[in-house]
């Protein structure tokens, strides 16, 4: 028995060893990728040292004094080739808008395709660089997708969005996701929810157009029929579970695609996911907006093995991958943006305060800005970056800056009501100032 249990000890040991040795050498390889990271960074910002110093040169005299790293991304010059610089008065007459790019009549803040890439660049590689400049860097791609507010256009080009959810036990959360679209600038929100939810949700808003469908038998016909007219569509917030509610969002979701709608998928889509997950896989169009616990369940139904929580950020490039390079957002303490080829944080400061609905208001919000960024790209005003990772970033910022902005009204109290009335003033502060 002691002889026994000396070897069990002895064997322990070795064990224990043989880890900490393992765990050595993992941690070698991650500082020596933080270094080639950084190194990487580095040079990226001499390249962009040089090409802004080229462009100052080649400007007339009258562009005042250089601008600074960061200033200058945030305010990129105008380069003369950069033919797609339309300003606000010019675009309404220059272009004519097509269906797909309805709502592209674009603002003058549009970077070209080189500093759209640079930003990304500079972007990606994580080092040093804070997240404050990172934030700072990436906002003037999203100014580039929203579109102006001008007499020029009709109601609907603006955007025409659809939520797939609501049911007996979930109606706040379509209403939310909903709302939270009209308040960041679609002009109209569709909801297809239970019959029981319909009158409910209607009650909440005059503003949403309601329809009591999700549990009809022809329920995918009903909302197909609104599919030519919708430019984003989100499945999920407050759609349950039931078996015959999923197989609906199912068929509608494969229907979207083959319309090449964006479609954000949240909150009980995100279950439909993770048992199918070819539903979505590799739709380029496609992002999935998981909070900790959805995003587990779908990595470790991929990954047929339990998620390793120590490093998120390569569990989202990982999984982002494994479906096909679709725009992944990990909600969190900082949200975690990939489409398989990097990852993106966003950390714009938000609150303490977790309320339920929050995720409801971004995928609302994403499901209008995937629509905007999918136009701008169609229409060549967002070239070399992924629409849908640009998409994703601005409606996390919201989600974070109208937190904030609602915890300072409400403190403790705040709700995700609170949050949406931040919408506005939110989106103009970091978007349009
Ligand atoms: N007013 C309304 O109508 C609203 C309706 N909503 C709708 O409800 C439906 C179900 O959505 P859901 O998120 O509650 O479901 P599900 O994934 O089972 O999570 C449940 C459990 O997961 C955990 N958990 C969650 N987050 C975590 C985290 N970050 N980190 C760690 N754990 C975390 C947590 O577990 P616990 O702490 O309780 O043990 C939690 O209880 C869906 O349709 C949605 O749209 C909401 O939108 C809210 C407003
Ligand atoms: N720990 C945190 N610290 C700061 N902000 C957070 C934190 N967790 C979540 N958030 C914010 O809340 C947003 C929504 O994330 P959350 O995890 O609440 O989603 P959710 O569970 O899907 O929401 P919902 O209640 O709508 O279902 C995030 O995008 C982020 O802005």
């Amino acid at each position: 028995m002691e002889k026994l249990m000396e070897r069990f000890l002895e064997q322990s040991a070795q064990a224990e060893d043989s880890f900490y040795r393992m765990e050595e050498q993992r941690l070698q390889a991650e500082d020596r990728r933080r270094e080639a990271e950084h190194a990487r960074e580095l040079h990226m910002l001499q390249m962009l040292g040089q090409m802004f110093s080229g462009v100052s040169s080649a400007r007339p005299a009258s562009s005042s004094s250089t601008p600074s790293k960061t200033a200058s991304l945030a305010r990129p010059p105008t380069f003369s080739g950069a033919s797609q610089s339309l300003t606000r008065g010019q675009s309404a007459q220059l272009r004519r808008p097509s269906p797909q790019t309805d709502c592209l009549t674009q603002q003058s803040q549009v970077l070209n395709r080189d500093q759209q890439a640079l930003v990304f660049e500079r972007y990606y590689g994580l080092g040093s660089t804070s997240h404050r400049d990172m934030d700072d860097d990436i906002l003037p791609l999203i100014k580039s997708i929203v579109p102006p507010l001008t007499s020029k256009k009709h109601k609907g080009q603006d955007g025409r969005i659809g939520i797939i959810g609501g049911c007996q036990d979930y109606t706040g959360a379509p209403y939310f996701a909903a709302i939270s679209a009209l308040k960041v600038g679609a002009d109209l929100s569709h909801v297809f929810c239970t019959k029981d939810a319909a009158t409910v949700i209607k009650s909440y808003s005059p503003e949403l157009i309601v329809h009591p469908v999700l549990d009809s038998p022809n329920a995918v016909e009903e909302i197909e029929k609104w599919l030519p007219r919708l430019h984003g569509l989100v499945v999920g917030p407050g759609l349950g579970r039931e078996d015959l509610l999923l197989k609906t969002a199912k068929e509608v979701i494969e229907k979207s695609k083959a319309r090449d709608i964006p479609i954000v998928i949240d909150a009980d889509g995100l279950w439909l996911v993770t048992q199918q997950p070819s539903v979505i896989q590799g739709y380029q169009k496609g992002i999935l907006t998981p909070n900790f616990m959805e995003f587990t369940r779908l990595y470790e139904s991929l990954h047929h093995e339990p998620m390793d929580s120590r490093d998120h950020q390569r569990n989202v490039m990982q999984l982002s991958v494994a479906m096909g390079n679709l725009t992944l957002v990990l909600k969190g303490e900082q949200d975690l943006i990939s489409d398989g080829s990097n990852v993106i944080p966003c950390s714009i400061e938000g609150s303490g305060r977790r309320c339920g609905g929050q995720g409801d208001l971004l995928s609302g919000s994403l499901g209008v800005l995937a629509h905007w960024a999918h136009a701008a790209s169609a229409a060549g005003t967002l070239r070399s970056v992924n629409p849908s990772v640009v998409a994703a970033f601005g409606a996390c910022c919201l989600t974070r800056q109208c937190n904030s902005q609602a915890f300072q009204r409400h403190g403790r109290s705040t709700t995700t009501s609170d949050m949406i009335q931040e919408i506005g003033s939110a989106f103009k502060k970091l978007f349009e100032s």
